[in-house]
């Protein structure tokens, strides 16, 4: 089941030596349950700090970050996590990948029926055929896809993806915006996505945040009006082309590069 996150007056400073740096400032920030939010802003601004303190792998210094208003304050084994290398390991076959996280959380789910789970998501993403391959053997673009498969095999409440589709090729990405869609209508999660790419923020989320330059803080919120079977061809219409340029431009304000207008 997915879950509401709260990041609510976060506050967190890296710790040095005698030297800190303040790197996300009393930040606010919402994702309903089941809704996903891409958040984007310029390189260093704290946008991997905060999936850290989404996943409770990291405390904030001040403020709380809640899951159904609940606060996390250790690790949660039910969130599911991708990141920008798969970071597969090839002594296991590719399902022996996916299924790995039921090996380490809690379930009442026989081998047997992980390994049908897993295959079930291999299927949907297209790697039915490469379930026993090693990881060596498939190319970038089916790494990330059985990463996001292990990401999703044990119903993950709150999905966190770090620039996963970073390294890929544009065509090989776009694929990959389309599974994800896919997956999302068919499994229930909540997702949070990093990303540097605003075409992919618009075509994945339901709303975009852009955080501004370090100390980060929440400067513009975006709600994605495109309707939810959406395709590549819907990133061409006036109003995709309309939202991308608002982001761009709130971009660059957050980079220092503009000044916003008064309205
Ligand atoms: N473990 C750490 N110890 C000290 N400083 C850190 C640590 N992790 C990150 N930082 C610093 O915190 C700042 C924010 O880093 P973070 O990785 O969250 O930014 P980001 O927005 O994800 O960057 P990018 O867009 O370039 O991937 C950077 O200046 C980074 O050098």
């Amino acid at each position: 089941m997915s879950v509401d996150v709260g990041i609510e007056n976060v506050s967190h400073a890296y710790t040095t030596g005698q030297q800190s740096l303040p790197v996300l400032d009393k930040l606010n920030l919402t994702i309903p349950a089941g809704q996903f939010t891409a958040v984007v802003g310029p390189s260093g601004c704290g946008k991997s700090t905060l999936t850290r303190l989404a996943s409770g792998l990291m405390a904030p210094d001040s403020g709380a970050v809640t899951l159904n208003e609940e606060r996390v304050t250790s690790p949660r084994s039910t969130v599911g996590m991708a990141f920008q290398n798969p970071v597969l390991l090839e002594w296991r076959t590719i399902i022996e990948n996916v299924v790995l996280p039921m090996e380490i959380v809690k379930h009442d789910l026989t081998r047997n029926q992980c390994l049908k789970r897993a295959a079930k998501l291999l299927e949907l993403v297209g790697l039915a055929d490469f379930k026993h391959k090693r990881p060596s053997e498939l190319s970038g673009g089916m790494r990330q896809r059985a990463s996001l498969c292990r990401a999703l095999v044990h119903k993950p409440d709150l999905l966190i993806l770090d620039e996963p589709f970073g390294a890929l090729d544009a065509f090989t990405r776009e694929d990959l915006w389309q599974i994800m869609r896919e997956l999302r209508g068919r499994e229930s999660f909540t997702g949070l996505l990093i990303t540097h790419d605003l075409r992919e923020s618009v075509f994945l989320a339901d709303q975009v945040v852009v955080l501004s330059g370090r100390p980060a803080t929440c400067q513009y919120v975006l709600d994605v009006t495109l309707p939810e079977d959406r395709r590549i061809d819907s990133l061409y219409t006036p109003e995709a082309v309309e939202m991308l340029a608002t982001l761009r431009e709130q971009i660059e304000i957050a980079q220092g590069r503009k000044q916003e207008v008064a309205a």
